[in-house]
């Protein structure tokens, strides 16, 4: 009989976990830092922006109601308008100017008419005094080319609202305003411990132990979603290295453990997480790779014990730690994304677990094909190497066959 827990599905899990996780306090910095994170208050517009009616095209700013009769008609030409200049003229009845792209609209004008619907008249024939003048070949609509004042922005309307998911034109949005900082959630603080005899840094001699490969590739993946990794070294697989090592984790928001959560003898994570007053969550999800994830809380600061197998690790980040952090850093919408695509190939097993199969992806036709690589062991990096997305493989089914509609999460830690 096995005295292990019943196993959670993947969503309650993360449904679990994302319960335990509300955005950090609010802390302002430079608007490039905030990329990624969510505003932490509504953002009022300062300025209008564009300041004032513009063109859209390198062309004429003309009068509609002097182009209603037979085309062509020809116009003489006031000033020219460039970008970052004022007009000096009204438009008047019969004339128009010359007008370059972001350029002011001069009064008078109420469309503009792009330069390749005009042609230009040579100077000895254009009326009278005037030397310069343009033959119009259409007839534009009122407005046509126009780029209206305040159409970005309007001074005291709120720009960006709270909780807005700051990505980089947001970030444009905030610099026309002339803003240097914004509020948003600061980033969190992620602990990361590695535990297992067998493990050595990248530059010690191995002496028949391997190299701790999950630690860094953690932090790295802790760093593309927007949080402080640190780093806490590798310990000893005994119930006082990892609790001591544990120890050291006050201060951090998260504290991520590699391996030590299944059953073996030595798997002493659990038992030194309850040590140090963490209340264990949840034990094990109904997933593979990834199944012996461990999930705990002290006071606010969230424990997510990794399986240590390196893919499987990799997985658990994907789906249950890249979301707590986003959440962390104010974003709302921070399920995995997924995209439909199609099976090549056919894939089987045992119903109980939902596999999360590591594919290739090709776009043909259409649509986004998807061939499961080769080794889908969770011991082996290989097997994650060059995999773009997750095949989502549900719990209950046994077999998908060639052709198949499949539900698909591109990876967060491709090149
Ligand atoms: N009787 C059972 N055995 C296992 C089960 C089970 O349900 N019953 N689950 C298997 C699954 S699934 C996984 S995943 C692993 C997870 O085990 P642990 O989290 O306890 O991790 P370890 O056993 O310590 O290590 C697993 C594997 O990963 C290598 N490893 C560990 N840390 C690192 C690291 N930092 N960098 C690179 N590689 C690492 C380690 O050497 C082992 O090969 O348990 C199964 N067993
Ligand atoms: O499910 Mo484990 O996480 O196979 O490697």
């Amino acid at each position: 009989m096995s005295d292990t827990p019943a196993l959670l599905p993947v969503e309650e899990a993360r449904a679990r976990i994302l319960g335990l996780c509300t955005p950090l306090p609010p802390e302002w910095v430079p608007v490039d830092d905030a990329l990624g994170r969510a505003l932490a208050e509504d953002v009022l517009a300062r300025r209008t922006l564009p300041p004032w009616d513009n063109s859209a095209m390198d062309g004429y700013a003309v009068r509609t109601a002097d182009l209603l009769g037979p085309l062509p008609t020809r116009l003489s030409v006031g000033e020219t308008v460039f970008a970052g200049k004022l007009p000096l003229r009204e438009v008047l009845p019969g004339t128009c100017a010359r007008i370059m792209t972001g350029a002011p609209l001069p009064s008078g004008a109420d469309a503009v008419v792009m330069r390749e619907r005009t042609r230009s008249v040579p100077p000895e024939q254009a009326n009278d005094a005037v030397n310069d003048a343009v033959d119009i070949l259409e007839a534009p609509g009122p407005g046509q080319f126009i780029r209206p004042r305040g159409e970005d922005a309007r001074e005291g309307d709120v720009l960006l609202r709270r909780g807005t998911p700051l990505g980089i034109p947001e970030l444009g949005l905030l610099w026309a305003q002339g803003m240097a900082s914004v509020p948003v959630p600061r980033r969190p603080r992620v602990a990361v411990l590695s535990t297992g005899d067998e493990l050595c840094r990248v530059d010690e001699p191995p002496g028949g132990r391997i190299v701790d490969t999950n630690a860094p590739a953690l932090a790295l993946a802790v760093r593309r979603a927007g949080g402080v990794p640190t780093l806490l070294g590798i310990a000893r697989d005994t119930p006082e290295a990892v609790q001591e090592a544990l120890a050291r984790t006050d201060g951090f928001d998260v504290v991520l453990t590699s391996a030590g959560v299944s059953v073996g003898d030595h798997d002493f994570v659990k038992d030194a997480l309850e040590a140090l007053g963490v209340v264990q969550h949840f034990w094990r999800v109904a997933i593979k790779p990834g199944k012996p994830l461990v999930v705990g809380q002290r006071g606010a600061a969230l424990f997510l014990g990794l399986p240590g197998n390196p893919t499987s690790s990799l997985v658990t980040f994907e789906l249950f730690v890249r979301p707590a952090l986003r959440r962390l850093l104010g974003l709302e919408d921070v399920e995995p994304a997924r995209v439909p695509g199609r099976l090549e190939g056919r894939l089987a097993k045992a119903p109980g677990l939902a596999h999360f199969v590591r594919v290739t992806s090709t776009w043909r036709a259409g649509e986004l094909w998807v061939k499961p690589l080769g080794t889908q062991t969770s011991g082996a990096l290989r097997s994650a190497s060059a995999a773009s997305h997750l095949l989502h493989f549900p719990r209950e089914q046994s077999s998908l066959t060639d052709g198949s509609h499949v539900e698909l999460i591109p990876l967060s830690w491709v090149a």
